[in-house]
């Protein structure tokens, strides 16, 4: 590997170049080559310098504004609103930098076994997740700045107008697609220059390593009519293509680099790292948020005032978490726990996450599975910044599908994305297995196939699942996790979708593309659905069973939504019912789901909630 797990080496540390002689030029310049990008390829000066040692050491004023959070969203919040230099804005991250595993594509298996992704386990429900160990789900977050987008698949791709219309026809005013479209058009719009840097999420097309399969892919789909997308965005994309990607100059672009990162210079934003907070604490009404307490670098604990408003923005897991920390849930669930209650909200209800299913199929190896040449990779990275270094895996090929053929609707309703393996490469099935916690035998059956073909994995995700799952707390301590409840097939409808996702990925075996390259599905031992027939409905429906898990799109546990409506937290303006001065900002306030990646969505949001701060009070 090329770099160390978890760290930033170069953080603060000078580097020299290698002392190894002229005796072979190639290997010498990618020694000196691989020396230096270890300091450039991630340092210090990307990112918001450290507030914390002159917090420790001198205490802190009160700010205007208290970012919680700098994920997809805080991130963006907290830039936007520290545009007005009049007013001070303070944002308070539980991680540090990324590691430099963060910046490539291809690390980003070893980057959810590195610290800057926390990891959950979600309770077992006997009809998701038996493939993985003791019937659970683990689901993975950000833990660093950038949050979550520092971590992720870095496909963009946003919200559709059916999508947003939904919530705004639900309650959520402002909030229908031609109020949004502005949003998403700001975030990706460059802005500012050198001497007033602006944040905007980069973009560009990603590139695929292996264009063999994707070609095999592509033809496959070709032949089942699937329409070849010219950009997503586009009205009713029922197609597929390689989506675009928070990706420049082979370096990830998440919101803590390109929001934040970027306008690090500006006197009037603070960024305090490896700040978890840990309550809000109210006035004796409970009306006004007037302090944020958390633990810098999980020693000394602080409180910081606010002065005009505080954004929650900790994620779809953490910010329901903090807030029923802090009183802010449902009654019940809170008296249980002796929190005293602040206000009684359905916090931490309507939990969504696209549930994905992994169907297997595996082919004789291809000749180029023999293995590239690493050197040559390493070379044209260092060199231009390209090559599988700066390629992304097959999963950036994305189809948006609709398998009902019962709606007339433009809707879709799976979304379906590749990974392919090729045969030895056991250390990606490996790396894969340890972050999923598959269970031993399965991985065990999958390395025996890997010894003989190549392999792929076709996902599908279910676009708008009904079911819902909960977040709860497990005890009154912030360093506890949340119990979650993923809630996944819990709705027959859910499971009926799958099952036409599995009928359209059977369609592929019967193309020419993949009949002549012989693929063939993998069938999986599986002892309790060996018993059906294979491939019969009632296998099928035992398969779900194993192999449903997490598309890691979670949201819609601080529901937004109409003021008097009792099944919703905060209100369209994003503010916490019967609190004047906290907002919600990211994946939570979601009343469903957008249909596809929620990252854009997400950036988003926090483009919105800081337009609407500003409105109140600039
Ligand atoms: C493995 C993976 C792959 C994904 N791939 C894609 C993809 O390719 N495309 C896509 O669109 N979406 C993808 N997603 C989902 C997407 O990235 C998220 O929906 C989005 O980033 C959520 O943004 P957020 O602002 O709600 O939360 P986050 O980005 O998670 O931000 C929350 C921040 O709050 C911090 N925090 C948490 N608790 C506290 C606390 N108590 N005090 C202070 N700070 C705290 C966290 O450290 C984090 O930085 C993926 C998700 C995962 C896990």
């Amino acid at each position: 590997m090329l770099f160390a797990s978890g760290t930033s080496a170069c953080a603060g540390h000078h580097c020299s170049g290698s002392s190894v002689g002229a005796v072979n030029t190639l290997v010498s310049l990618l020694v000196e080559g691989i020396l230096s990008a270890q300091c450039n390829i991630s340092n210090r000066t990307l990112w918001p310098e450290d507030y914390a040692e002159q917090a420790l050491n001198h205490g802190l004023a009160g700010y205007d504004f208290v970012v919680i959070g700098g994920g997809s969203a805080g991130s963006a919040v907290a830039s936007r609103l520290s545009e007005n230099s009049n007013w001070s804005v303070l944002l308070l991250e539980a991680g540090d930098d990324p590691p430099q595993e963060s910046e490539l594509p291809i690390f980003s298996s070893e980057l959810l076994n590195s610290k800057a992704a926390y990891h959950y386990t979600v309770e077992a429900n006997n009809v998701s997740c038996k493939a993985f160990k003791n019937n659970q789900c683990r689901w993975s977050r950000g833990n660093c700045l950038g949050g979550t987008g520092s971590i992720n698949g870095m496909v963009y791709v946003e919200g559709t107008p059916e999508n947003h219309d939904l919530w705004c026809s639900q309650g959520s005013k402002g909030w229908c697609y031609d109020e949004l479209r502005q949003f998403y058009t700001k975030a990706k719009t460059p802005q500012g220059n050198s001497s007033h840097p602006l944040g905007y999420v980069v973009l560009n097309p990603a590139n695929a390593t292996d264009m063999e399969f994707v070609e095999l892919v592509t033809s496959a789909w070709d032949e089942l009519k699937q329409n070849r997308l010219t950009q997503f965005g586009d009205e009713n994309y029922l197609h597929y293509n390689f989506a675009n990607v928070t990706f420049a100059n082979g370096h990830r672009w998440s919101t803590g680099k390109s929001y934040l990162g970027k306008v690090r210079q500006r006197p009037n934003l603070k960024v305090i790292k490896n700040a978890r907070v840990t309550k809000l604490q109210f006035d004796k009404e409970h009306e006004k948020l007037l302090s944020v307490e958390f633990v810098v670098r999980e020693k000394r604990t602080m409180k910081v005032q606010v002065n005009k408003e505080a954004i929650l923005s900790a994620g779809a897991l953490e910010s329901p978490k903090l807030l029923m920390l802090s009183g802010i849930g449902p009654f019940s669930h809170l008296r249980r726990l002796n929190i005293p209650l602040r206000h009684n909200l359905p916090v931490g209800r309507n939990l969504q996450d696209h549930v994905v299913l992994n169907l297997y199929f595996k082919m004789p190896p291809s000749p180029s599975s023999s293995g590239s040449n690493d050197l040559d990779g390493i070379y044209e990275y260092l060199m231009h910044g390209t090559g599988p270094l700066a390629s992304f895996a097959t999963g950036q090929l994305t189809a948006y599908l609709k398998t009902d053929k019962n709606t007339t609707t433009t809707s879709k309703n799976m979304h379906s994305y590749l990974v392919a393996m090729k045969k030895g490469s056991f250390q990606q099935l490996e790396l894969s297995a340890q972050v999923s916690g598959l269970k031993d035998e399965l991985k065990d059956f999958l390395r025996q196939q890997l010894e003989q073909h190549d392999i792929f994995v076709l996902y599908i995700l279910l676009a708008q699942p009904k079911s819902r799952g909960s977040i709860k707390l497990k005890t009154s301590s912030s360093k506890d996790p949340p119990i979650i409840d993923a809630g996944y097939l819990t709705q027959t409808e859910d499971k009926l979708i799958l099952m036409s996702g599995i009928e359209y990925a059977l369609n592929l075996l019967e193309t020419s593309s993949f009949r002549e390259r012989q693929i063939e599905l993998l069938r999986i031992p599986l002892p309790e659905c060996d018993g059906y027939q294979f491939k019969s409905l009632e296998y099928w429906y035992c398969f779900m069973e194993y192999f449903s898990s997490t598309g890691y799109h979670f949201a819609g546990t601080i529901k937004m939504g109409a003021k008097e409506d009792n099944i919703t937290c905060v209100d369209p303006e994003l503010r916490v019912k019967g609190v004047r001065n906290l907002r919600v900002a990211d994946a939570s306030i979601m009343p469903r789901v957008t249909s596809h990646n929620t990252n854009a969505p997400t950036i988003m949001i926090g483009e919105k909630a800081a337009d609407m701060i500003w409105k109140q009070w600039a």
